[in-house]
């Protein structure tokens, strides 16, 4: 897993690196300009494209500026640099840098005010206005900059972070700073790149590595974790020799109901698929054809209200919810299971029974898994007015009580009673479809059966179900959540090769 800092922790990595790596300030700009190079190239191939490249006066734009020259020597044929000179303050490397372009024949603009830009056609445009020095909102020329670039016909590739975005916190509602096609990004991505509201600054990122001190980076004390596919490797155990199937656990789901049984189905069969050692359902009479068909591996529970709960006891996870249905009767089950102090999963038509039932909610065992989208989330805990808000109310009550919340979204926030927050990157939109969350659900419960941590469950749950999705989707438009299911034990396979 990898620390995730906030930008002033990333300035201090960049100081440290500085001192104890005997490398000078100029010279891991230089880096850092080569790395962003590098990716420009293969971004934009067509060395006759007409790149603009907008330079502030801090180091984001000294990075701009190196880059001018350095995609001058790659043979890029038409440059031009302005010089955004708004401000009073110019940072010492970019005084180095400007002096470095003007030994080459690189038309360099200064701009005092916007209408100085009024000429300016481009293909490309390079964002080196500001970075993660971002001290305000824009404002004044800033703005109206801003604006002028959205406005352009022109692929915008911003340096580290777009004008104007900040790199943690909420993001604001309204935002006016530069919106990038691509961000390049140094060292590590910032963390409201993860959050849904970043579609307002920026389409996607790439991250290049820029030589930072890892060891100072991964000794930060930071609570947001990004997931990564060598943490994950570690996680995984190994089946075991001698092993049968009483080693890997008995899951039980609660789920289903006459209209929505495919969610039981589908829990169920992602808990098998996950490897757990056995999978029993708990569903009513009428869905009892459907699991002995299509699931033949499954074992079933009757579902009614005279349901033997001392049975439960010796299961070893417990999920409830997909498809469940929110009548009375499953109200008391619900209510049993708490009461059987056991950790349970948590997901959909359990959530909103939650919802209604604040005492239940706040009887929950710990270290029990919720695994709301954000309107499961918000009908827990109140509207949020954005996802920075909700994943803080996320993390507050995971520390107070216990919990784990496995909040959904492309980028999937999973958040643990040590405050931690680990991002999960895996996933893409082919597998916005209905039941994926089933799936995700029976990954988990397959995980807690097989005597993983829940939190380890939880961020392994979400990594294996986006990643299965990622890999499904590199030859498939959509992916079903039938078909995720059946990916999984080829993706834990491909992963711990
Ligand atoms: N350090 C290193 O070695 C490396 C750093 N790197 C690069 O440095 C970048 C960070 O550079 P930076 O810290 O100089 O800040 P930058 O974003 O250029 O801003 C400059 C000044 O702008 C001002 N300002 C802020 N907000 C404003 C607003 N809304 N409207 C108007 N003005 C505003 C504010 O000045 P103030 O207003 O406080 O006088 C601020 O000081 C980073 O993103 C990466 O690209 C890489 O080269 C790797 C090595
Ligand atoms: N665009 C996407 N990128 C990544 N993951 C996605 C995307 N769309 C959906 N998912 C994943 O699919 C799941 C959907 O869950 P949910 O909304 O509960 O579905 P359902 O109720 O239909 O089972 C979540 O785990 C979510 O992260």
């Amino acid at each position: 897993m990898k620390n995730l800092l906030t930008s002033s922790q990333m300035r201090n990595a960049d100081a440290y690196t500085i001192k104890h790596q005997s490398i000078s300030s100029i010279n891991l700009m230089e880096k850092a300009a080569k790395a962003f190079v590098k990716v420009f190239k293969k971004e934009v191939p067509n060395k006759e494209a007409r790149i603009s490249i907008l330079c502030g006066q801090g180091n984001n734009g000294g990075d701009g500026l190196a880059i001018a020259r350095l995609l001058y020597g790659e043979n890029y044929k038409e440059i031009a640099v302005y010089l955004i000179d708004f401000s009073e303050n110019q940072s010492e490397d970019n005084k180095k840098n400007i002096k470095r372009l003007l030994k080459f024949k690189i038309p360099v603009v200064i701009i005092k005010g916007i209408e100085e830009l009024k000429n300016l056609q481009a293909d490309i445009i390079v964002d080196a206005i500001l970075g993660s020095g971002l001290n305000k909102p824009l404002q004044g020329n800033y703005a109206d900059t801003a604006s002028f670039v959205n406005d352009l016909n022109a692929k915008v590739i911003a340096v580290d972070v777009p004008t104007g975005f900040n790199s943690e916190g909420g993001i604001a509602e309204k935002y006016s700073g530069i919106k990038a096609d691509l961000t390049i990004c140094f060292q590590r991505p910032k963390i409201n790149f993860f959050f849904p509201e970043s579609v307002k600054a920026l389409s996607r990122f790439k991250v290049v590595d820029i030589g930072l001190d890892e060891n100072f980076i991964e000794n930060q004390k930071s609570e947001w974790k990004l997931t990564t596919e060598q943490g994950i490797k570690k996680l995984i155990k190994p089946r075991k020799n001698f092993s049968h199937k009483g080693t890997y656990g008995h899951a039980l789901i609660v789920a289903g109901n006459n209209t929505t049984m495919g969610a039981a189905l589908l829990a169920a069969s992602a808990c098998i698929h996950s490897g757990a050692g056995l999978t029993t359902v708990c569903l009513p009479q009428s869905g009892l054809i459907a699991l002995n068909t299509s699931l033949p591996e499954a074992m079933a529970l009757p579902r009614n209200q005279h349901l033997a709960m001392e049975a439960f006891d010796k299961l070893s996870a417990i999920a409830v919810g997909p498809g469940l249905g929110i009548e009375e009767e499953n109200e008391e089950i619900l209510e049993k299971l708490v009461n059987l102090r056991k950790p349970l999963v948590l997901d959909a038509d359990a959530l909103t029974l939650l919802s209604q039932r604040g005492d239940l909610l706040y009887e929950l065992p710990a270290q029990s898994i919720l695994t709301p989208h954000m309107k499961e989330f918000d009908r827990l805990f109140g509207e949020h007015k954005n996802w920075w808000k909700r994943v803080e109310t996320a993390r507050r009550e995971a520390v107070e009580r216990g919990l784990i919340f496995v909040l959904k979204n492309q980028y999937t926030f999973v958040c643990l009673p040590d405050g931690d927050v680990h991002i999960n990157s895996t996933g893409n939109p082919a597998m916005a479809s209905g039941g994926m969350g089933d799936v995700l659900t029976g990954i988990i419960t397959g995980l807690m059966a097989q005597s993983y941590s829940s939190a380890d469950a939880a961020i392994l749950g979400a990594y294996l179900h986006g990643k299965a999705g990622d890999e499904l989707a590199k030859k498939r438009f959509t992916v079903s959540a039938s078909q995720l299911a059946l990916q999984i034990p080829k993706t834990i396979k491909r992963i711990i090769k």
